[in-house]
């Protein structure tokens, strides 16, 4: 589905992303994991062509989609959440959600085509369930708290009806509580939206839970990757990030 080929990307003399190969399987969940500076962020910017490789392809569904724009990206069917649901303050969950999934039918419908409102109604609802969100759906987008505004950025990701979803840290400045709902949630919308998702997150046990593969980066390269139990044991991650005291905290 989704192909990194040995990419690399350097800032002068910083090398951030160091020959990095990795494959996104068609309905894979994947989770990316490494130290500060590892690298993680600065992947997910050249997948969604925020940043273009010093070298290396990014293939998708074996299209080469190395240096395509970032809309050009999007439209190929990459979606990533970003903090955008402050870009609405004053519009509700409901309304946000709509205008996204509205967009989204303007840009696939041929130009001038007419597209029943009650497609975009029953869309917007089908999104909330799926979000868990209807208790909140008439809520002003600003004033909702720090997760639901989240999860909203990730639905009005979603609204896109993306291939590949890639989340960065989408359980990030939550409570331990709010962590494993948010993530229950991811589990649940790639369940049933039958994407590719790959997300970065710290929390070790979140990703060890959540995951079915992980990629563990450090300086750039990747250190190993392999299941949660392949992971926990291996003498690399062990010994260079996780420390021996957590692995077996953990086990
Ligand atoms: N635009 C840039 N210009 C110069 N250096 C950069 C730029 N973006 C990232 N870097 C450097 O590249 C390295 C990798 O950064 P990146 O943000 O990708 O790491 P990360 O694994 O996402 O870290 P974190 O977990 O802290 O978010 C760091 O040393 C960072 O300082």
């Amino acid at each position: 589905m989704l192909r990194l080929e040995h990419l690399v990307k350097r800032f002068g003399g910083l090398t951030a992303t160091d020959d990095v190969s990795l494959n996104f399987p068609a309905g894979s969940l994947s989770a990316i994991i490494g130290p500060n500076g590892a690298g993680k962020t600065t992947l997910f910017n050249q997948i969604t062509g925020h940043l273009v490789p010093t070298s290396g392809r990014i293939r998708l569904e074996n299209e080469d989609i190395t240096g395509l724009k970032p809309a050009a990206i999007v439209r190929k069917g990459i979606g990533r959440a970003f903090q955008i649901a402050s870009i609405f303050p004053s519009m509700t969950v409901r309304e946000a959600l709509a205008a996204a999934v509205t967009a989204h039918r303007r840009a696939t419908f041929s130009l001038g085509s007419a597209f029943p409102r009650r497609d975009i109604a029953d869309r917007t609802d089908e999104l909330l369930g799926l979000l868990g969100m209807e208790d909140v759906a008439e809520r002003i987008s600003g004033q909702i708290s720090h997760g639901d505004q989240k999860l909203l950025d990730v639905g009005l990701a979603l609204a896109l009806e993306p291939k590949v979803l890639l989340l960065d840290e989408p359980a990030a400045g939550m409570g331990p509580e709010e962590r494993w709902q948010m993530m229950a949630t991811v589990q649940r919308l790639w369940k049933s939206a039958n994407m590719t998702l790959i997300f970065i997150e710290h929390d070790i046990e979140l990703v060890f839970r959540t995951a079915e593969v992980i990629h563990v980066l450090r300086y750039g390269a990747v250190l190993a990757s392999g299941t949660p139990d392949e992971i926990r044991g291996h003498p690399d991650v062990i010994e260079a990030y996780l420390g021996r005291e957590t692995v077996e905290e953990t086990a």
